[in-house]
């Protein structure tokens, strides 16, 4: 197993390329199920949860080429299965998005539950009675979702119990090809939503309100091909832009979009950074400062991400003062404390709220990765503190962050992956 070794106490500074977002790739490689015709999808981050999602497109019978450059092809003409096994589901919960364009398109879909993760038990339950709603009928066995339909997908008006940005994916998909119109009520809003919103309609979609949480689908017959565009990974963006702020750095992140992290952004300038930006760029600097404590708490878009909670808490742990932090969206996403807490941070927990006491400094530890955020903060600790960490489990790292080690040493840090057999 590949592990991280890093050595603390690199002030950062330079420009850093920010990759594809994962987490809008994903439904943007489901979404070909959907017509008969060729999509290219382009800006495609190389990452392991990629891979996976191509995996089990191209285990129906789907022709699906990953170009050099970041571009995928996906050929759905050649669909003959609408399975997605437990093997391939389990090791990346987004599989779930199969199963509404499966049912739209092919009438029918079994899809292996995806089960909890370590950040939550994270149910289906909301993909499911939505696509109940439009007709489908949903049988759970032996850890399968087994989805049937009788002719076409039927429009209607949904209301989810939560916001949840994988339903209202997945329910976007499907009400493009059903008949009669779908209004989705408690959507998410999330920037990923409204990128795949913009493919289905480049692929012949009716779709209104996408980025609102009021959607309506008026469904088409048929969707036909396209080329699309990955946005910018806003996640991966703040975590670069916390890399900066934790080591009183100045960098530039390009080929971002400053208009979807509001949120973090305000948090980093009341950490004390000075943030500027432009079309496609955000650049920080810290001034050599070290940060000012912050207080936030997680909610849906367009409030503080939930995906950038354990980077913030890193940055927190050096920070003058003390935050507090509340996670509302997964009941187990505190699960980097116990690690942060081995570089010493002060760091106590109380039900889904974390109050976290500034240290002078942290020392470097040899920690254990828990997720792919967690994985993170546990960097950005690691680049402040005195002397060598070595991460380990670093395949949750390679599920969202494309080139980590690369990137980070072109600004200037001390960061080397050590394959398996020089880890040991
Ligand atoms: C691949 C991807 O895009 N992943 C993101 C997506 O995950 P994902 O789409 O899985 O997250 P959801 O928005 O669906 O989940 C939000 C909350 O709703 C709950 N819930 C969700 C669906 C459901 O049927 N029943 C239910 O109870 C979940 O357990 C969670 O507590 O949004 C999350 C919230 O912004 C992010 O942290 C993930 O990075
Ligand atoms: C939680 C995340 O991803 P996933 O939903 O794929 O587990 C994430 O990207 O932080």
């Amino acid at each position: 197993m590949d592990k991280l070794l890093i050595v603390g106490g690199h002030r950062l500074s330079g420009d850093v390329r920010i990759s594809g977002a994962k987490n809008a790739a994903l439904p943007l490689l489901v979404a070909p199920l959907l017509t008969d015709d060729p999509v290219t999808v382009t800006n495609v981050p190389k990452l392991q949860d990629v891979t996976t999602i191509l995996k089990v497109v191209g285990s129906m019978g789907v022709d699906v080429q990953f170009a050099d450059d970041n571009v995928v092809h996906i050929n759905a003409s050649s669909l003959n299965s609408a399975v997605a096994p437990y093997e391939l589901v389990r090791t990346m919960r987004a599989s779930i998005l199969v199963l509404g364009p499966l049912l739209a398109r092919h009438g029918e879909a079994t899809v292996s539950l995806p089960g909890g993760c370590a950040i939550g038990s994270r149910p289906v339950d909301q993909h499911l009675k939505a696509l109940e709603k439009l007709g489908a009928e949903i049988r759970v066995e032996n850890g399968y979702v087994h989805g049937k339909i009788n002719g076409r997908l039927q429009g209607a008006h949904l209301v989810f119990d939560m916001v949840t940005v994988g339903g209202t994916e997945n329910i976007l998909m499907a009400a493009s090809l059903a008949e009669g119109t779908t209004v989705i009520e408690n959507a998410a809003r999330e920037p990923e939503i409204v990128n795949l919103a913009e493919m289905l309609i480049a692929m012949g979609a009716k779709i209104e309100g996408a980025g609102t949480s009021t959607i309506t689908v008026i469904g088409v017959d048929k969707l036909h091909g396209c080329t699309h565009a990955v946005i910018p990974d806003r996640i991966e963006t703040g975590s670069y832009l916390c890399a900066a702020a934790i080591t009183g750095g100045t960098i530039r992140a390009t080929h971002a979009d400053p208009s979807q992290l509001d949120a973090v952004l305000l948090k980093l300038e009341e950490a004390g950074a000075v943030i500027t930006t432009g079309p496609d760029w955000i650049a920080l600097d810290m001034q050599g400062r070290r940060p000012k404590a912050v207080s936030f708490r997680t909610a849906p878009h367009p409030a503080f991400p939930t995906d950038m909670q354990a980077q913030f808490m890193a940055v927190n742990t050096v920070a003058e003062g003390v935050s507090t932090i509340s996670e509302t969206i997964f009941e187990n996403r505190f699960m980097h404390v116990p690690e942060l807490s081995r570089f010493g941070a002060k760091i106590s927990i109380d039900g889904h709220t974390a109050v976290v006491t500034g240290v002078d400094a942290l020392q470097a530890a040899p920690v254990m990765a828990t997720d792919l955020r967690a994985s993170m903060s546990l960097v950005l600790a690691a680049l402040v503190a005195d002397g060598e960490t070595v991460m380990d489990r670093l395949y949750h790292m390679d599920r969202g962050y494309e080139r980590l080690d690369e990137k980070l040493r072109g600004l200037g840090a001390d960061v080397q992956r050590l394959s398996a057999r020089r880890a040991q």
